[in-house]
């Protein structure tokens, strides 16, 4: 059996701990997982989380045990460190059981930076014994224990929230009343780079940082995510990733795809370039209108600005509305309602919701303007540390990979997971930015260049599965570049489509 740290290269999902256990599937065997009652709480932790812990605590038992590993061999930590009468097959317990105190992997100098900052100076007195390394995993405990509690129910119950019966219309979302936004002004202003320095842990709500401004649909996402949430807007989906890698929101909402625009490819790369983790899935019905100030008639209008999904997702029905109009890209769909009243236009409309009508005081021209009724966008949610993979629920896990030989290699990698009866939901390429093209020499006819691709996929298993391991195991022989980007629960909202339908 391999040891946990022999997986790393998994970024994650020790999947190497099934290397020796026979796949049924491909082998023809039935030998099972002998060591599948093992760290069963244990074993799907990712690297990252298991080399920081500092402390393992289960609550269950009277006087709280902790125990502080000197090295990092879970398998022998488990066995020595569980009290009596929890046996090695009382690993079952559920993630909510077992509280990890862990660090995320920062360097020690940011740590103390993040952390003293965190705790409002918490680290001032750090002459005492220990000195800076245990300021450090001091530090760094009260951190990841808030981050424990603040772990919203869905998260621990494994999934998105359940009960959420309309978006589009935000009556469940807990955002900005309509009410208080007298003006824009008095709306939270997006986050830019300069505002980026670490502040303080803040109070019981979880915050969620989204690109856009009040109103924009990533919004809408972040209170279906996580109902509760303090929606932090951001001016750029760069500042939003960094919000949560400096401990300024503890999530992000990042939009990924749409039904009928497609990817949003910029996000692919950004999730390739930053160290987040995605940890679950909202899909949002969107449902978009043509919004003016008050007064304004259609015939007036000479341009429409919105955000490039949205003036994609409407481009038949503006052009069939026999409108006389340039199109112009904004950031998002919300800002550019906000602009229009901000600037006074009365020859321009924007594409947005109906809650961004609401906020900025626009008239609604038309209301369902996008081309299909049907019209969804799958936003995807990120943080610092992955989630522990269940099987108790529908899974996906979204995976990047890239080879040396281009895309010779994509029906055998594709293979692995029809071999195992995994079904792929979604697959992207994106150029391969460190090396965009491969030359390829042949004396007589000349040299081929050809583009290089990273691959991104998502498929309907968890981590926690053995096949999806398995396969991962399997895909990586093939591959020189793989990363696991999440393993999260899929939205199994009821479809609601946006209103009127
Ligand atoms: O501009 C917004 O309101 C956004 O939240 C962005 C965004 C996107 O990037 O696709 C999100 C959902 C809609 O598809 C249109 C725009």
């Amino acid at each position: 059996m391999a040891k946990i740290s022999d997986c790393s290269k998994f970024d994650g999902y020790p999947i190497r701990m099934e290397q020796k256990i026979s796949d049924p599937q491909i082998s023809g065997a039935n030998r099972g997982d002998p060591d599948h009652g093992e760290l069963q709480a244990l074993k799907y932790l990712p690297i990252s989380f298991i080399n920081h812990i500092n402390s393992i605590c289960i609550p269950s038992i009277k006087n709280m045990q902790s125990i502080t590993p000197s090295s990092i061999d879970l398998k022998s930590l488990m066995r020595t460190a569980l009290p009596p009468g929890l046996g090695l097959t009382h690993h079952r317990v559920g993630p909510s059981r077992v509280l990890i105190q862990c660090v995320s992997r920062f360097d020690s100098a940011n740590v103390n930076a993040n952390a003293s900052a965190a705790s409002g100076g918490f680290n001032a007195g750090a002459g005492h014994v220990g000195g800076v390394r245990y300021d450090w995993q001091s530090s760094c405990a009260i951190l990841a224990s808030k981050v424990v509690s603040q772990q919203p129910d869905n998260e621990k119950n494994g999934g998105v929230a359940d009960g959420i019966t309309a978006v589009n219309g935000h009556p469940t979302l807990d955002l900005v009343p309509v009410k208080e936004a007298k003006s824009p002004s008095a709306l939270p202003k997006p986050l830019s780079i300069a505002d980026l320095s670490p502040a303080p842990m803040h109070g019981s709500e979880l915050r969620v940082a989204y690109q856009g401004v009040p109103g924009a649909y990533s919004e809408a996402a972040a209170g279906k995510a996580y109902p509760k949430c303090e929606a932090i807007p951001c001016d750029q989906f760069e500042v939003a990733f960094q919000a949560v890698e400096l401990w300024i929101a503890d999530r992000a909402v990042l939009p990924v795809e749409n039904s009928l625009g497609g990817s949003i490819h910029r996000n692919y790369d950004l999730l390739l370039r930053h160290r987040l983790h995605i940890v679950g899935e909202v899909q949002l019905p969107v449902h978009h209108c043509l919004l003016a100030l008050p007064g304004v008639r259609k015939e007036y209008l000479t341009r429409v600005i919105s955000h490039p999904q949205a003036l994609s997702q409407c481009e038949h029905t503006l052009t069939k509305m026999g409108l006389n109009v340039a199109r112009e890209a904004v950031d998002d769909t919300a800002g550019a309602a906000e602009y229009i009243a901000m600037n006074n236009l009365r020859d321009t409309a924007a594409i947005a919701s109906v809650r961004a009508a609401e906020l900025y005081g626009l008239q609604i021209l038309a209301d369902g303007i996008q081309d299909d009724t049907g019209n969804v966008t799958r936003f995807v949610m990120l943080a610092r540390e992955p989630i522990i993979p269940r099987t108790d629920r529908p899974f996906k896990t979204s995976i990047v990979f890239a080879h040396d030989k281009g895309t010779s290699v994509l029906f055998k990698v594709l293979s692995a997971f029809a071999f195992r009866n995994i079904s792929l939901t979604k697959i992207e390429s994106r150029p391969h930015r460190n090396r965009p093209i491969r030359l390829v020499d042949d004396a007589n006819v000349g040299t081929a260049k050809h583009f290089e691709y990273m691959f991104y996929v998502d498929f309907e298993a968890s981590m926690a599965e053995v096949r999806a391991q398995n396969a991962l195991a399997e895909v990586q022989e093939f591959t020189s570049f793989l990363r696991v980007l999440g393993s999260y629960p899929m939205d199994m909202t009821p479809w609601s489509p946006s209103r009127e339908e």
